[in-house]
């Protein structure tokens, strides 16, 4: 079956390529890939990886069947402000780059590897729009089905799996049971580390590794078991997932617009509920700057600069980057949008 050249069709075969050109550099425009891609990004870009890592030689994947997967997965993704399939393939490309780091150079498996790319595109599939609490405080579907527990995580995986299911879909068909057992379980681990519940304990026990971290000769982390090896994994799309603050600032400040929106929308939900409205969702009384300033502040910074630790110096640049946004916030707090200077 011949398959398009970039795995989707597009208008813009050449600018396409052009920005896909970018796939291992922090600043990939994502927004342009959806722009050029027809709506397509997390396609476009897991496609690439897969190329660009080789892994369907390697592993035996027809590439019809992977773009089977791929369109089906993206179709799976809802049309929220921002948990869409464009912060999926974000969060994949981001995954992608960090793996390359050189302080990681050899550790991982090509299996480890697919399954870190395969993990990030699938982590937020179905995604409803608001948080595990919202769901449970609606009594949702979902929370009685996960019992309150990772809610949203758990379903992103059951979903992703179940869609695996189907022959023409299975990407993963010539894998051996061992792989395949190998591939569920660290992808489990890794999108169920994503849940924000979990962060602080996955920052101290990253602090832990850092203070006792081994390296070989070239200053290559060592990790000898599966647990060091998953928390590594897990800690990495984990800075995945809370990357916006660390690209490029008009890339950054496009991911706050949809996120605002999404936390408001989710807000107006409540009101109308007559529930009391989660921080930082009341459109009304909204200090955009100073939210992503205390996200900076309380969450990314403490975690970025101790991934920056543990494979430096390769992440300085991406830390230096997230400072240079949390000062360009601080200095524009109240002037966006005439909001009132508190
Ligand atoms: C660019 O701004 C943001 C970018 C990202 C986030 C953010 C929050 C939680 N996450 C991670 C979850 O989405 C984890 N998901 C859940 C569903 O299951 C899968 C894993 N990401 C928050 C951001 O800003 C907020 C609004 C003002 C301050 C905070
Ligand atoms: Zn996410």
């Amino acid at each position: 079956v011949n398959v398009p050249e970039l795995g989707v069709e597009t208008q813009y075969p050449q600018e396409l390529a052009d920005v896909l050109s970018r796939i291992n550099d922090w600043g990939l425009d994502t927004f342009k890939v959806e722009e050029l891609s027809d709506q397509r990004p997390l396609t476009a870009i897991t496609y690439r990886i897969f190329q660009e890592r080789e892994l369907c030689r390697i592993y035996s994947i027809e590439q019809s069947t992977l773009l089977k997967y791929l369109l089906t997965l993206e179709d799976h993704y809802q049309q929220v402000p921002y948990h869409n399939k464009a912060h999926g393939a974000d969060v994949c490309q981001s995954m992608h780059v960090l793996l390359n780091a050189s302080a990681l150079d050899g550790v991982f498996t090509e299996l480890e590897i697919m399954s870190a790319i395969f993990a990030s595109a699938v982590h937020d599939v179905d995604h409803p729009g608001v948080t595990n609490q919202f769901l449970i405080n609606t009594n949702s579907d979902l929370a009685i089905m996960y019992n309150d527990e990772s809610v949203l995580e758990n379903h992103h995986l059951a979903v992703a799996f179940k869609l695996l299911q189907s022959q023409e879909r299975n990407i993963f068909s010539n894998l051996t049971t061992k792989q395949m057992k190998t591939l569920r379980k660290m992808v489990i681990d890794m999108v169920l580390a994503t849940d924000m519940s979990k962060h602080m304990q996955l920052l101290a026990d990253l602090k832990t590794m850092v203070e006792s971290k081994k390296v070989t000769g070239n200053n290559i982390i060592m990790l000898e078991t599966y647990d060091d090896r998953i928390q590594v994994l897990q800690n990495m799309i984990h800075c995945a997932d809370l990357s916006n603050p660390t690209k490029p600032l008009d890339i950054y400040t496009r991911w706050t617009d949809r996120i605002m929106e999404e936390f408001w929308r989710q807000g107006d939900k409540e009101r109308d509920l007559r529930l009391e409205i989660s921080p930082m969702c009341d459109r009304r009384v909204a200090s955009v700057e100073k939210s992503q300033i205390g996200f900076i502040e309380f969450i990314v910074h403490p975690l970025w600069e101790t991934w920056a630790d543990l494979v430096y110096p390769d992440a300085n640049n991406i830390l230096e980057t997230l400072e240079q946004n949390r000062d360009w916030y601080q200095s524009h707090i109240g002037q966006e949008n005439g909001a009132l200077s508190s």
